[in-house]
């Protein structure tokens, strides 16, 4: 690494915009979105997609709502230019929908893009060169004026070749490619001669798009660019203003957003930002932001693990798990704190019935995306009570008392301490059954009878049979009720020196299949707590089960 950056490269400079509006801009509904899947992602694939696989993604991406679909680059490949044929004609493109093909501004490029659209009802042609001093000097090895000659050669053509289409309504679209490495002077220049020649009117606007071909700089000086040619464009009533960010900072989302703020009308991206490089901008990211801050993105992403399902197998790439809204892991937490923060929202939306969504650490309901609270919580050895009685609670109805979750979650830090995996929400109910349900000791609950002691009729006599050692015994005793009764008889036979503290109880399941569960909390001589919990579709059964565990358990401990 070169420790003087400042020898190598040039910092960009700032645009000179000091009344610029868009930083106090709100985005309130969606721009027209434009899919760039088929073609800029597909171009930038290891394997790019044959046709199996972009009629899959053609089908998807109008499933998902897009209007515009760029399917490809016709003139550059055959298998390009027959997909584009295939679709129009096998009428797989719906009547409100608009294909769009890019080509270069080269007169053979040019012809063979509006032969691969004859026939279609309507179809945006994309034309572009690039501007920018950069490739003016290396590429082109051309001035400003004979780069302007490039696009205004490539409009002239393409303007005659629509008007000699009239069955196609043909829109047509020019970017200054590597427009952010472009003087905007000369941008504008540029866009201002395409339009000259396409003439524009307020019912068929022309698309100007300004691509971040390579983003270069932070965001808010794409903004400020795009609020520049906003503001100086002609005729900009006649003119759809797009943006095509890249993300080579990792900012083309945040790009995007601001470029909508200073004016933009559409966006061109990919799903998952699948595209050159670093990718193009990701469209989910942008609309799913939009939709929490309650704006309609005007595209469906209610089935997000499907629309994963589907950039994966037409991209072979995977999707990273922490990739915004669609990654396996971003709805997961592992984290004690986090998980405890959670639970408690959980709760307190429920009791609160307010519809506004308000969980910590979730900034969208997982369902808004088809995702179910499943993977919401997930215990490794970074997780604390909340998380693991989280767990027993969804999946088993188990409601620790508070104290308990404190104790159980130390068990299974334990284990996970020790073996440094994650543990399902099944393991951590073994761990819970074995550790309380079936606590190993001396003394095995079978079975009871409570009587009303013929001395006090307030009081309860109750005859419980135990198992001790394989043997079974039969002890006595007398109480308040069959609690207080059970304590004494265990007291009587064992010489125990603890103290019922605490004793909860809850069902779990309906009907026929309720089960009740207890849990008790005793206090020893040392006033050390220990719990015991049972379980058992009778509640008395359950609560002398739940006494049972905790006197086992204070043997063992
Ligand atoms: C930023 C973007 O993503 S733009 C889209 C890029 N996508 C692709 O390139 C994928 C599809 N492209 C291809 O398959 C090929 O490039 C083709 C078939 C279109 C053209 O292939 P080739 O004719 O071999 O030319 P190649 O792509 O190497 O083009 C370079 C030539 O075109 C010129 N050129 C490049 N872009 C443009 C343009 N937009 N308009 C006019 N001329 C251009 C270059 O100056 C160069 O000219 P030179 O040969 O006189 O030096
Ligand atoms: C053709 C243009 C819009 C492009 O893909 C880019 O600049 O990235």
């Amino acid at each position: 690494m070169d420790f003087k950056p400042g020898e190598k490269y040039k910092a960009f400079e700032p645009i000179n915009l000091p009344d610029r509006q868009w930083p106090s801009k709100v985005i309130d509904k969606a721009p027209i979105w434009c899919s760039v899947d088929l073609r800029d992602g597909n171009q930038a694939l290891i394997e790019p997609m044959g046709h199996e696989r972009k009629l899959r993604m053609f089908r998807h991406l109008v499933e998902l709502g897009f209007k515009e679909i760029e399917v490809g680059f016709p003139s550059a490949s055959q298998t390009d230019f027959d997909f584009v044929r295939f679709l129009i004609e096998e009428g797989e493109i719906p009547d409100d929908v608009k294909i769009q093909v890019l080509t270069q501004s080269r007169e053979e490029l040019i012809r063979r893009t509006f032969e691969s659209i004859k026939g279609a009802k309507q179809a945006i042609v994309h034309l572009y060169n690039s501007t920018s001093t950069l490739q003016r000097r290396v590429v082109f090895d051309l001035d400003r004026a004979g780069i302007k000659q490039i696009a205004i050669e490539g409009a002239k053509l393409v303007r005659q070749l629509a008007d000699e289409m009239p069955e196609t309504l043909v829109q047509m679209e020019y970017s200054p490619e590597s427009f952010t490495q472009t003087e905007l002077d000369y941008a504008c220049e540029v866009c201002a001669e395409v339009m000259k020649i396409w003439k524009p009117t307020v019912d068929n606007k022309i698309i100007i798009n300004l691509p971040a071909t390579v983003e270069v700089a932070s965001a808010n000086i794409y903004a400020d660019q795009i609020e520049w040619m906003h503001r100086n464009l002609p005729d900009r009533d006649k003119v759809i203003l797009s943006l095509h960010p890249h993300n080579d900072r990792g900012t083309g989302v945040a790009a995007a957003e601001f470029g909508i703020m200073a004016g933009a009308d559409r966006v061109e991206g990919t799903l998952f930002g699948n595209g050159e490089r670093t990718g193009n901008v990701d469209v989910v990211n942008i609309a799913m932001n939009m939709y929490t801050q309650g704006v309609n993105p005007e595209l469906d992403f209610s089935d997000i693990n499907e629309v994963v399902r589907t950039v994966e197998y037409c991209n072979q790439l995977p999707v990273h798990p922490r990739h915004p809204y669609g990654g396996d892991l971003v709805f997961t937490a592992f984290s004690g704190s986090h998980q405890d923060a959670i639970k408690k929202g959980f709760a307190a939306m429920k009791k609160s019935n307010d519809p506004l969504w308000a969980i910590p650490y979730l900034p969208i309901d997982p369902a808004d995306l088809g995702r179910n609270y499943d993977a919401v919580i997930r215990v490794n050895s970074q997780s604390g009570k909340g998380g693991v009685a989280y767990l027993l609670e969804e999946d088993y109805g188990i409601e620790l008392p508070r104290l308990l979750q404190v104790e159980f979650s130390k068990v299974v830090q334990g284990v996970t301490d020790q073996t440094g995996k994650e543990l399902s929400s099944a393991s951590i109910y073994e761990i819970f059954e074995n550790e309380y349900l079936n606590a190993k000791g001396d003394i095995e609950f079978v079975n009871h009878q409570t009587t009303v002691d013929p001395h006090a009729s307030e009081r309860r006599k109750l005859i419980a049979t135990i198992r001790e050692k394989g043997q079974e015994r039969k002890l006595e005793g007398v109480g308040t009720g069959p609690i207080d009764a059970y304590m004494s008889a265990l007291k009587q036979a064992y010489n125990l020196d603890l103290k019922v503290n605490d004793y909860r109880e809850h069902t779990t399941g309906f009907g026929s299949d309720a089960v009740a569960v207890a849990y008790v909390e005793m206090r020893d001589d040392k006033g050390e707590p220990v719990f015991g919990v049972g379980r058992h579709a009778n509640i008395v059964t359950a609560s002398l089960k739940a006494i049972t565990s905790a006197v086992n358990r204070s043997k063992g401990h």
